[in-house]
């Protein structure tokens, strides 16, 4: 299969070594290197994006007058919400919409690609040093999610469909705002009781945004919701762990993302998540404070204690 990765960040490279491994024929596109998009993109039946957030639109805006062949698809691997979208009346758009409505505004009688969603509990560097991980693979067809899962799934990265393209793409974004909280717990050393209360409760707020969104609540119990947040809250590798963290020993955020290695995703996101939360009124009282902390509105030690003063209030 001719597979083209578009975005050699730790994330596109880390997929395109296990793709390579799998027997495609391989090309890696990024903004800094030589190879033009159109060529790389040319006759590839799997396009791969693993562009951050802040990049989807121009890349989309380059892919969307290349050539494709007529059975392509496109993969989103970003794990983010689109900050130019979203209203009183319009839901921010996810990755894979930003590429839908690419395409459908592109020339007349050129193909649009079938789009899936790639995500789960997925830290690239353990991933490159061989150890084993699991991924979820999600489409409006399970055709066109098979297709996917049969190119990437190998000994070392399980990869199973799931037909609720909005809940595992929805996973991945929103655990990112979750991972920021539980850095900011874990540097600020609030130990295990406080660290599960804002996993678990970080989830309650994933689920009352992904059904709002239409998402399926079982979704986020699985490997692009539950999975990642366990995966990315319990590891010092999580760029999003390391902000909080980094916050947590009184660093200023642009200090802690002059020392980060690569994006996390969870800074634009909880922006544009509280946004929406604010315009619906939705409950989301830890992405909140996280929204707050980035902001320099609060300290991390203000932040905890208004979240334990919170009203009384049921578990569920
Ligand atoms: N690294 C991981 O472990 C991992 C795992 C799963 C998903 N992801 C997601 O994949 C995405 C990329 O993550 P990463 O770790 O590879 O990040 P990275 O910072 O290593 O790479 C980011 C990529 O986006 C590209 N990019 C950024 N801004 C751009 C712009 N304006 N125009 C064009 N390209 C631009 C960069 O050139 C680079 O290829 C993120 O959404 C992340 O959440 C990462
Ligand atoms: O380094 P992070 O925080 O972007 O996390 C990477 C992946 O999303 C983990 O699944």
């Amino acid at each position: 299969m001719k597979i083209a990765i578009v975005g050699a960040g730790a994330w596109g490279s880390t997929l395109a070594e296990l793709a390579r491994e799998n027997g495609h024929q391989v090309d890696l596109w990024s903004r800094r290197g030589s190879a033009e998009l159109s060529t790389v993109v040319e006759r590839a039946e799997i396009i791969l994006s693993a562009i951050a957030m802040k990049g989807v639109r121009s890349v989309m805006t380059q892919l969307k007058g290349c050539d494709l062949a007529s059975e392509v698809i496109l993969v989103t691997a970003t794990k983010g919400l689109d900050p130019d979208s979203g209203n009183d009346v319009d839901l921010p758009m996810l990755p894979s919409q930003v590429w839908r409505t690419g395409f459908a505004s592109g020339a007349v009688g050129k193909p649009h690609p079938a789009i899936a969603i790639l995500s789960g509990p997925n830290l690239s560097k353990e991933i490159r040093r061989g150890l084993p991980a699991a991924s979820v693979v999600a489409s409006e067809t399970l055709e066109t999610a098979e297709r996917v899962q049969a190119a990437f799934s190998s000994h070392r990265f399980r990869v199973y469909t799931n037909l609720d393209p909005v809940g595992v793409e929805l996973g991945g974004a929103l655990k990112n705002v979750i991972a920021i909280a539980v850095g900011t717990c874990d540097g600020l050393r609030l130990g295990d009781n406080a660290k599960a209360a804002l996993i678990t409760r970080g989830l309650a707020e994933m689920i009352r945004i992904g059904t709002y969104w239409g998402a399926n609540a079982a979704t986020l119990y699985g490997l692009s919701g539950l999975g990642d947040l366990l995966a990315t809250c319990n590891s010092p590798l999580s760029r999003n762990y390391q902000v909080g963290y980094g916050l947590a020993q009184n660093k200023s955020l642009s200090q802690v993302l002059e020392a980060l290695e690569g994006t996390a995703e969870g800074i634009n996101t909880a922006k544009v998540l509280i946004k929406l939360a604010q315009q619906q009124n939705i409950s989301v009282p830890i992405s909140y404070q996280v929204y707050r902390l980035l902001e320099g509105e609060i300290t991390p030690q203000a932040a905890v204690e208004e979240l334990m003063q919170r009203h009384s209030k049921p578990e569920v």
